[in-house]
């Protein structure tokens, strides 16, 4: 009802371990809170808070548009329905180190419980576009440092993003990925990694936990869990996929209704008002006033 039960420290602590076991964690990109709820019900290990979500949501392209203070309003809504950890995409951090210093603190603020930050210029774009540009290794570590010593709960998880695949190759992004582990990095985001062939070489060349984004229409081969967990791959996200699945039904839906001047035919694919107050938790809100949930549906 109402919130998570467990503290944004223990959400932390848990996903730390859970990191470190061995297991591949799933975690799908919630566009919503509602979403959340439903992503943590089905017994997923965590949440993303995806930034090509959050723009496009705002029906914008995922350019570097969006301010932290919008990035961490809605993370933060995300985050406090679930007791599951949520991971936050925050882009290059919002500006210089000094800005991702104030970021990491934000977002801890926020009851997240670990954000990525890339080492593209702004303004950035998908990771899983032509003609992207990253700023020096030195440069990234610097927003690196800044995140790592801003933190003030080690708990919270500061995943790198190397989006040197693209333009500098493989050999360059292993290369960055273990100065930005060095760094401090918690974790390693190799973005657009071609294949499993490709996790596997990133996996060789650090010690730290890895991440694969299994986004659809870009780059990266859609691999299966067992895949990745063979790779060694320890999270995986599904950044905009809820938000594809959920438009497309939403598209088909608006032109049906149109065609047939009724939604009489579209019912049998919403999500019932059962499901849904039962996603809400309503009855329990009787806790509060025996009549609240005095209805039956
Ligand atoms: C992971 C990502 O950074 C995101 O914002 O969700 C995007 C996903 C996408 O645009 O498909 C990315 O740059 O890969
Ligand atoms: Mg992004």
């Amino acid at each position: 009802m109402l919130h998570a039960k467990k503290s944004a420290h223990s959400r932390r602590a848990a996903f730390r371990e859970a990191l470190s076991s061995g297991r591949l964690l799933r975690f799908p990109g919630a566009f919503n809170p509602l979403t959340a709820v439903l992503i943590t019900e089905l017994g997923f290990d965590g949440v993303y808070v995806s930034g090509a979500v959050l723009s496009a949501d705002l029906a914008l392209p995922d350019i570097g548009l969006t301010t932290l203070t919008e990035v961490a309003g809605r993370a933060g809504q995300i985050a406090r329905v679930t007791d599951l950890p949520a991971l936050v995409d925050a882009d290059t951090g919002f500006g210089e180190p000094m800005n991702v210093a104030r970021t990491v603190q934000i977002l801890e603020d926020a009851g997240l419980a670990g954000c990525h930050l890339e080492d593209q210029v702004n303004p950035k774009r998908c990771g899983h576009l032509d003609g992207k540009s990253v700023v020096s290794t030195e440069e990234m570590v610097r927003r690196i440092h800044a995140a790592v010593t801003a933190r003030r709960d080690d708990d919270f998880v500061i995943c790198a993003r190397t989006d040197a695949r693209a333009g500098e190759g493989l050999a360059a992004a292993t290369e960055r990925a273990r100065a930005y582990a060095d760094a401090g990095a918690d974790m390693i985001f190799p973005e657009a990694m071609a294949d499993l062939a490709e996790f596997e070489a990133m996996r060789s060349a650090v010690d730290v936990p890895i991440l694969a984004n299994m986004t659809e229409f870009g780059k990266s081969e859609l691999l299966t869990t067992a895949a990745l967990e063979s790779a060694g791959v320890n999270l995986v996200i599904y950044p905009v996929t809820l938000l594809r699945l959920a438009m497309g039904a939403v598209e088909d839906g608006l032109r049906q209704l149109l065609t047939d001047g009724t939604q009489a035919g579209l019912v049998d694919r919403m999500q019932t008002r059962s499901r849904l107050y039962e996603l809400l938790d309503y009855p329990a809100y009787n806790t509060f006033d025996t009549d609240t949930f005095n209805f039956r549906i």
